[in-house]
C-alpha cells in the first residue's frame, strides 16, 4: 500500500529523514515513534506530499505520489494542529469539508458517537481543547477511506472520550483499513499497535511489533523498551 524508498529531507542544513525506507502492505495499525523533533510529522507529511523531499520515492498502491494528488482521495488525515478558520462554526466546517471532498459521509453518526450535537452552532474559536479535537477527528472518520493517517489523535482527550477514539480506531482496522498514527501516549500505543515503527537518526531504527521490542531490548514494559530506544538519541 506505501512504499518508501531513501528518501531524504532537509530544512536548510538540517538532516530531517536520511535515506528512510518503510513498506506499509498489511492492514492494521502501525505506530510511528521517535523522540521529538526526530521526523514523524515530516515523515506523514511526505506521505501526503505536503512536504517534498529531495531525495527518494513515495509510492501508494504503486503509483508515484510526486505531483500526483489523486490518490489523496483515497485517505484520510488527522493534521497535529488543524487551523481552521475560528469563526466558523462547527456546522459550516463539516458542510464546507464534505463539499469539498464530494465524498459519501457519516458525518450525523460521527456527531452522535462523540456527542457534538450541542457545538454545532458554535465557533470553533468557542470551543475547548478537547472538543475541537472530536470536530477534528469527526472530519477525519467520517469518509470511509481504505488509509488512515493519525498524527497525535489523542491530543486533549478526556477519558471517555480516549475510549471512543480507541472504538473507532477498532472498528476502522476490523474493516481492513490500514492505519498510521504517531502519539506520544505509550499506554495507547501498547495496546492498539499491531506494528512499532521507531524513527531516529533520519532512519527507521527498529521495526516490529511490541513483544520483539521489549525482547531486543530486553526489557519488561513497554515504556521502559521505548525509553531504552530514546536512551540511543543520547550515545
Ligand atoms: N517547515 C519546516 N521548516 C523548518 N524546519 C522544520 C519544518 N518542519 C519541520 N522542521 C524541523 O524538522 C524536525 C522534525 O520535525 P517533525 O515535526 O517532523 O518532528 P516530529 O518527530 O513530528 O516531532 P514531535 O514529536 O515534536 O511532534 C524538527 O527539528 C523541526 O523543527
Amino acid at each position: 500500500m506505501v512504499s518508501i524508498k531513501e528518501l531524504h529531507k532537509k530544512f536548510g542544513s538540517q538532516v530531517v529523514l536520511d535515506g528512510l525506507n518503510l513498506e506499509i502492505q498489511e492492514q492494521g495499525i502501525i505506530a510511528v515513534l521517535g523522540p521529538n523533533g526526530s521526523g514523524k510529522t515530516t515523515l506523514i507529511k511526505s506521505i501526503l506530499g505536503m512536504v517534498v523531499p529531495e531525495k527518494g520515492e513515495i509510492q501508494i498502491n504503486n503509483k508515484s505520489v510526486l505531483k500526483r494528488w489523486e490518490y489523496r482521495q483515497e485517505l484520510d488525515y488527522l493534521p497535529q494542529i488543524a487551523n481552521f478558520p475560528g469563526n466558523l462554526k462547527v456546522q459550516e466546517l463539516i458542510t464546507m469539508i464534505k463539499d469539498l471532498r464530494a465524498k459519501p459521509a457519516r458525518d450525523q453518526q460521527l456527531i452522535d458517537f462523540f456527542g457534538l450535537h450541542p457545538y454545532l452552532e458554535k465557533k470553533l474559536n468557542k470551543l475547548s481543547g478537547g472538543t475541537r479535537q472530536k470536530v477534528n477527528l469527526l472530519l477525519c472518520f467520517m469518509f470511509d477511506s481504505p488509509l488512515i493517517i493519525l498524527d497525535e489523535p489523542t491530543s486533549g482527550l478526556d477519558p471517555v472520550s480516549m475510549l471512543r477514539l480507541r472504538e473507532l480506531i477498532r472498528n476502522e482496522k476490523e474493516k481492513g483499513k490500514t492505519i498510521l498514527i504517531t502519539s506520544h501516549i505509550m499506554s495507547f500505543v501498547e495496546e492498539m499497535a499491531d506494528r512499532i515503527v521507531f524513527l531516529l537518526d533520519g532512519k527507521i531504527y527498529f521495526d516490529g511489533d511490541v513483544c520483539q521490542l521489549k525482547s531486543s531490548t530486553g526489557q519488561a514494559d513497554f515504556e521502559h523498551a521505548i525509553a531504552h530506544l530514546l536512551s540511543k538519541d543520547h550515545d
